[in-house]
């Protein structure tokens, strides 16, 4: 039996069917509404967790109707008052001593998932499991989608965008590790390298296996297994032939259990306080 040290064996579900931080246009928004669909509020009940679930959140609402780019940005004020009402919501669960666990959507949510959870927990560290970094700056960005940007904002590395003050909350690089990583771009390799940011590739994961790379991973970022844990996890991070509902399928990727067990060691930590799932149904 697992015990928890900072929630009570309650979770927050929050559905953000979004997909304003890339490009395409379909799908991302379906995930949440899918998994719901499907069952995964009495899968969390048969677990025994106490759960709430406010609906999905009305997101295109906060559409502006003029939102030219900054920069290379694409979408920035609707993304940035998207990621706003979301560390709100994620914010009011973990107060009330709940795991916060938002669906996504496409990853730049994330801006605001994390920013709930450091405002809450400000020693939380961070475990993104993705095959992308997502750490492009706004000024290193070619595709200039948010969704591949999150961490750079939340390391503070991002500079000053305009309509984004409110992400003020910033995770100190040695509070941060990834895992799976197979499509990271040059620009992203080198600010990883600069800032010694830990890093699990999925060459990793084939060297040492995934038990292995999830307990270095936590010796990383957590040693005395005694921080809360914010678990970021796109399904991209799986191999698509597990996972195909992804906008950035990549090759290569984790397996089934292999991305079954990520959760369930970090579960086992009795430190987890807050998941995204990034999930896109087509
Ligand atoms: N969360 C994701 N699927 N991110 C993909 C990012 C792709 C690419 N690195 C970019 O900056 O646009
Ligand atoms: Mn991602």
């Amino acid at each position: 039996m697992t015990s928890y040290k900072f929630v009570n064996k309650k979770v927050g579900v929050i559905g953000c069917p979004f997909n304003g931080g890339q490009h395409r246009n379909i799908g991302v928004d379906k995930g949440p509404t899918k998994l719901i669909e499907f069952g995964l509020l009495e899968q969390l009940q048969e677990l025994e967790w106490e759960v709430e679930f406010d609906g999905h959140h009305k997101l295109n609402e906060l559409r502006p109707v003029e939102d030219p780019n900054i920069g290379k940005l694409k979408k920035p004020r609707y993304v940035s008052r998207v990621a706003e009402a979301v560390s709100k919501a994620v914010e009011s669960h973990l107060k009330r001593k709940q795991v916060a666990l938002t669906l996504g959507g496409d990853h730049s949510l994330a801006l605001g998932t994390v920013s709930g959870t450091l405002s809450v927990y400000p020693d939380a560290c961070l475990i993104w499991v993705d095959a992308h970094a997502d750490i492009n700056t706004p000024e290193t960005t070619k595709s200039g989608n948010l969704h591949g940007c999150p961490v750079s904002f939340l390391l503070g590395i991002a500079g000053k965008i305009p309509g984004f003050e409110w992400v003020n909350k910033i995770i100190s690089k040695e509070r941060l590790v990834y895992i799976g990583l197979r499509d990271v771009e040059a620009s992203e390799k080198k600010i990883l390298k600069q800032l010694g940011i830990k890093a699990f590739s999925m060459h990793d994961v084939d060297k040492y296996g995934i038990g292995k790379v999830v307990e270095m991973a936590l010796d990383a970022v957590n040693p005395k297994r005694n921080l809360p844990i914010h678990l970021s996890f796109d399904v991209d991070a799986l191999d698509p032939t597990v996972a195909p509902s992804t906008g950035t399928p990549v090759r290569g990727g984790l397996t089934f259990r292999e991305g079954h067990y990520i959760c369930e060691a970090v579960h086992e930590t009795g430190c987890m306080v807050a998941v995204d799932i990034m999930v896109k149904i087509s």
